[in-house]
């Protein structure tokens, strides 16, 4: 099957910059994946999200090489509303991105934009709040909102287009364990119950690695990585190369690997850790 996003060879230089924020990048995401995108400050993170939703090269000047296929549509050749229609974005901080008053409001703007009927707007409202598990904000004031809420009426905003593709930077930089744990869980039903396809930016790798499918490591502005999570975290130096640390239960299943305890699979969560120590423990311990 054709990709939904293809990255073929993308360069990008800002105005005025001594080197480009991204340089060669390739890979491609296929219809439903779940797909982290991580690597340190500056590592071209955001530029490729841009690079994603045709901001970049659209309303951003710069030196663009390379190819952004979306939908098999090359964004260099296609509007950013024309690419809005396939590919959904929430940006790091929901207060720039949220315009209205009411959270109806707000997720009304996007679909009043198109212009969707107005008992259609009611529906997608009613069904894009009920699925992000926030209907009873509906007629609240966006001003009075905590900052996981926000977040929550941002995706809610970006999921009543009906994207086949949703794109999401740092959406839990502002959020609390729990918070990020909620957007999360969200992202999932998304994933799992719409088989809309994921493509999320996050530094919090321990929580990231449960839910994608496949990470993206990016460094000084190049892809050094591009694997599922269990490949990533059997090769710690994938992770500590860019400055992030492996979760800390892979790092300690890892450890009791290497000394010959451990011979599950490398865990990516407590629940996965639990049972694969419980079965190391029953073999070993049972000659006691
Ligand atoms: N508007 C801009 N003009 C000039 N240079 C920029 C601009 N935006 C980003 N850059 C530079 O491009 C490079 C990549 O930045 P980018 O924001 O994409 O990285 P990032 O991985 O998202 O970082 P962070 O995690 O800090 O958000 C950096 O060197 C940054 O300074």
């Amino acid at each position: 099957m054709d990709p939904v996003i293809a990255v073929q060879n993308l360069s990008f230089t800002y105005p005025n910059a001594a080197k480009p924020a991204l340089s060669g990048v390739t890979f491609q995401v296929a219809a439903g994946e779940f797909v982290g995108i991580t690597g340190p400050a500056g590592a071209g993170k955001s530029t490729l999200t841009l690079c994603l939703n045709g901001i970049i090269p659209h309303f951003q000047e710069g030196a663009f090489a390379g190819k952004v296929l979306i939908q098999g549509r090359d964004s260099f050749a296609v509007s950013c509303a024309e690419l809005a229609r396939s590919i959904g974005s929430v940006f790091q901080d929901p207060e720039a991105q949220i315009v209205a008053p009411s959270v109806e409001e707000e997720i009304a703007f996007g679909l009043e934009n198109l212009a969707v009927d107005p008992p259609e707007i009611d529906r997608r409202i009613d069904e894009a709040l009920e699925l992000i598990g926030i209907a009873g904000l509906r007629h609240r004031s966006t001003t009075e909102l905590s900052g996981g809420q926000k977040q929550r009426v941002a995706i809610a905003a970006a999921v009543a287009l009906q994207p086949q593709i949703l794109i999401l930077d740092e959406p839990t930089s502002e959020l609390d364990p729990l918070g990020t744990m909620e957007v999360f869980e969200v992202l999932k039903v998304l994933n799992q119950r719409l088989k809309m396809t994921i493509v999320v930016v996050e530094q919090k790798i321990n929580t990231l690695m449960e839910y994608i499918g496949r990470l993206i490591i990016l460094k000084a502005g190049t892809l050094v990585a591009d694997q599922p999570p269990r490949a990533i975290i059997s090769r710690p130096e994938l992770l500590l190369n860019v400055g992030l640390k492996p979760p800390p239960v892979s790092e300690l299943a890892f450890g009791l690997q290497e000394a010959g305890f451990y011979a599950e699979e490398l865990p990516l969560t407590v629940d996965e850790a639990y049972w694969g120590l419980l079965k190391c423990f029953s073999k070993h311990g049972g000659q006691r």
